[in-house]
């Protein structure tokens, strides 16, 4: 624009023709001193200022560099360049109007001289640009936001020819802005979409204004890629959309969180198998294609033997591994069709969704069965572990998920109990299972209603010829059952949390027991009570004991606790500390079962325990097998070196015991000195002596 300056002939007081001009002027026009005093404003410049009038602009401007300008450094440029130019051309400012309002202004001015070259005065206009630089100031922000937003933006014309394209979009896609502004927006994966479907998307952009959702785009390499699309169409002078802009969001990790999210919802996170309510699903669909096609299903319910054990003497993380490894085991063992999950704990399940019948799933089986033949090896640790399978067919054995899956398990257990690897569902199994579970309702009133008993067993010592102690048995009369195995129920009292209960009642009755045989004057040197696991991590288990003993006015050094060593595996520190609490009371502490867990010799030396008792099982055999002779030999070497007493079970023949005599292990208990009897029958066991046990040695 050329700059408008009024004409230098006009005398500094007398605008002439030009007043009229001057007063109606759209633009400001002034007249100032140097200095930076108005000697004239129009009332153009008021207005543009907010003043009434130019009289009172001008009386309220008097020092316009400090008054006007909000940046006073601009009035100096200002006057350099009329100094230097005698002329200013678009001299944009800010200035602040008569509210200090801030304004935008582009001055023309010029520096008026007189013939001798003086310099009389500026005089300009003043254009007020504040809505132009506010459009230009949010063109800025948009165009940064553009370039910098973390969105792709695509900006299409009406034929959808890409218009421009922003940074975004370049590091999204791979494509540069000028590989596509001018070709047709091709950024949508059509074939993860479909035509119709992308066109509908345009349709409802183009009616409504906006479309947003969620679709899939491709890169520059051709990777479909999935989106959060937001399209709007910009609607244009005439009817119709002008200009469509896209908004696109990579959502590729928003999916992969959503994946992972879902994966750890249906998926067991120590073995990645499928979970337990995943399985139940899957064997849902699987049993209605089965109907459907009228084939057979399969169901293996597997669990890890004596994975208990395991966890309890080398620690979660070996047991962790070992579950892991038998997953991958178990992987290798199955076709990729086939569903293989981790119900919980030790509990695995197969399904093979396609089975002839029972012979084709005992392939299956006999694969698990090789594959845990094999040691696990574990931190350089050898584990050999085996596993009981059960198995259920579809339709033969149950019509549902649940029930199929019920019926495997009791098969399972049906394996577990019997020692056998395997064994398939039949009907009777479905009873035992209902045993177990009524057998746990009668647990629970057994106690009130008087139905346990003590059994005693006596300990002796072979060479003296005499009893040297006795242990206690729990027995139950069921009212109906009969006489119901300890080992029966007792693992039932432990999983149904009754067993505290049991436990306290038969240290009691021991207790009592004993003080009623020394009041009759038959002395033994000590009764032994089993304790359970949880018994022995009771917190209250030294109180109670006292108690039992203050009870039943018994000296401490008459009680003797077994325990197992399972139970001090999990917290060897803990465990110490029970043990040194209740030996601090004078109580004598064995280890039972010995030889059946995963001592830790190294531990063993630590245990405040008064005597090993060697485990039935390395007894049974005696004295043909050499193995369990040479067992039998090292634990007593072990023992003796120890400082500990050692006492054999199970002792059923002269043979196994002459041999355990030799040895140096003369403390036995076993049917042939005497089965576990009632309270009179020992005492009179005490009375007269076993029969046929004499002494051989003094
Ligand atoms: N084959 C054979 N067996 C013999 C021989 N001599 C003794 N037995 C049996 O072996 C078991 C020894 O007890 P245990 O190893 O502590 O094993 C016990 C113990 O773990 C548990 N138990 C028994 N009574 C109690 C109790 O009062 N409290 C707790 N917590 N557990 C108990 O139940 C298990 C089984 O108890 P019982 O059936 O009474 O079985 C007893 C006993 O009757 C023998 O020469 N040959």
């Amino acid at each position: 624009m050329p700059p408008r300056v009024l004409p230098s002939t006009v005398a500094e007081d007398d605008f002439g023709g030009y007043r009229s001009l001057f007063e109606n002027a759209v633009e400001g026009i002034y007249r100032t001193t140097p200095a930076g005093r108005y000697l004239d404003a129009n009332p153009a410049l008021a207005r543009i200022y907010g003043y009434d009038g130019p009289a009172e602009l001008m009386a309220a401007l008097t020092d316009i560099a400090h008054d006007l300008y909000v940046n006073p450094a601009d009035r100096d440029r200002f006057r350099e360049i009329l100094e230097r130019d005698s002329v200013v051309r678009n001299f944009e400012a800010r200035v602040y109007g008569k509210n200090r309002d801030i304004i935008w202004i582009a001055e023309n001015a010029r520096a008026v001289r007189g013939s001798d070259g003086r310099l009389l005065c500026y005089e300009g206009t003043v254009q007020d640009i504040t809505e132009r630089k506010r459009a230009e100031e949010s063109l800025r922000l948009a165009a940064a936001v553009f370039e910098t937003v973390g969105e792709a933006i695509v900006v299409t014309d009406a034929r959808r020819h890409v218009v421009a394209v922003n940074a975004a979009f370049e590091r999204m896609t791979g494509w540069n802005g000028a590989e596509v502004i001018g070709q047709p927006c091709d950024l949508f994966a059509i074939e993860m979409i479909g035509f119709a479907e992308m066109n509908e998307v345009w349709r409802l952009a183009t009616t409504s204004g906006l479309w947003s959702g969620e679709s899939w785009a491709r890169r520059k390499d051709g990777d479909p890629f999935p989106i959060a699309l937001a399209l709007s169409a910009i609607a244009g002078e005439e009817s119709g959309a002008d200009r469509y802009v896209l908004l696109v969001r990579d959502i590729t990790s928003h999916r992969r969180d959503e994946q992972r999210i879902r994966f750890h919802a249906s998926h067991d996170s120590l073995t990645k198998l499928v979970n337990r309510r995943t399985v139940m699903e899957s064997l849902a669909d699987c049993l209605e294609r089965a109907e459907r096609g009228g084939e057979r299903l399969a169901v293996l319910y597997l669990d890890v033997n004596r994975f208990k054990d395991i966890n309890d003497s080398f620690g979660h993380a070996v047991g962790d591994e070992l579950l892991r490894q038998v997953a991958s085991r178990l992987k290798a063992c199955v076709r990729a069709s086939d569903i293989i999950g981790r119900l919980g704990g030790d509990e695995f399940v197969v399904v093979l969704p396609s089975v002839a019948d029972h012979s084709t799933a005992e392939v299956c089986v006999s694969k698990v069965l090789y594959a845990f033949a094999e040691p696990f090896v574990i931190n350089e640790l050898e584990l050999f572990s085996s596993t009981s399978i059960g198995v259920a067919l579809f339709p033969d054995d149950a019509e549902n998920a649940e029930s199929l899956l019920s019926r495997a398990d009791a098969a399972m257990y049906h394996a577990k109990r019997n020692g056998h690897a395997f064994s398939c569902f039949d009907a009777d199994m479905d009873r035992q299972v209902a045993d177990r579970v009524n057998l746990e309702n009668d647990l629970r009133h057994a106690l009130a209603d008087g139905q346990f008993s003590l059994a005693f067993q006596p300990k002796v010592d072979f060479h003296k010829g005499c009893i040297v102690g006795a242990e206690a048995l729990i027995r139950w009369r069921h009212p109906e059952r009969g006489q119901v195995s300890p080992a029966l129920f007792i693992p039932v009292a432990e999983r149904a949390g009754l067993i505290g209960a049991i436990d306290d009642w038969v240290l009691g009755q021991a207790c009592d027991q004993m003080a009623q045989w020394r009041a009759m004057g038959l002395d033994i040197p000590a009764i032994s009570v089993n304790l359970s696991p949880a018994q022995f991590h009771d917190g209250r288990l030294k109180d109670k004991v006292k108690a039992a003993l203050a009870r039943a006015h018994l000296p401490t050094h008459l009680l003797e606790l077994e325990i197992t060593e399972t139970m001090m595996a999990s917290d060897v520190d803990r465990a110490i500390e029970i043990l040194s609490q209740l030996t601090a009371l004078g109580i004598k502490v064995s280890l039972d079962d010995f030889g059946t867990g995963y001592s830790s010799l190294a531990y063993l030396k630590l245990f405040p325990v008064s005597a090993l008792k060697i485990d039935r099982t390395f007894v049974d055999d005696l004295p043909d097998d050499a193995k369990d002779g040479a067992i039998i030999a090292s634990v007593v070497a072990l023992a003796r070196n120890l400082g500990f007493a050692v006492i054999a079970e199970g002792v059923e023949t002269q043979g196994q015991a002459d041999f355990l005599a030799e040895q140096g292990c003369a403390v036995m208990q076993g049917y042939l000195f005497s089965r576990p009897v009632d309270a009179d029958a020992f005492a009179h066991l005490l009375a007269h002596g076993l029969p046929g046990l004499k002494p051989r040695w003094s």
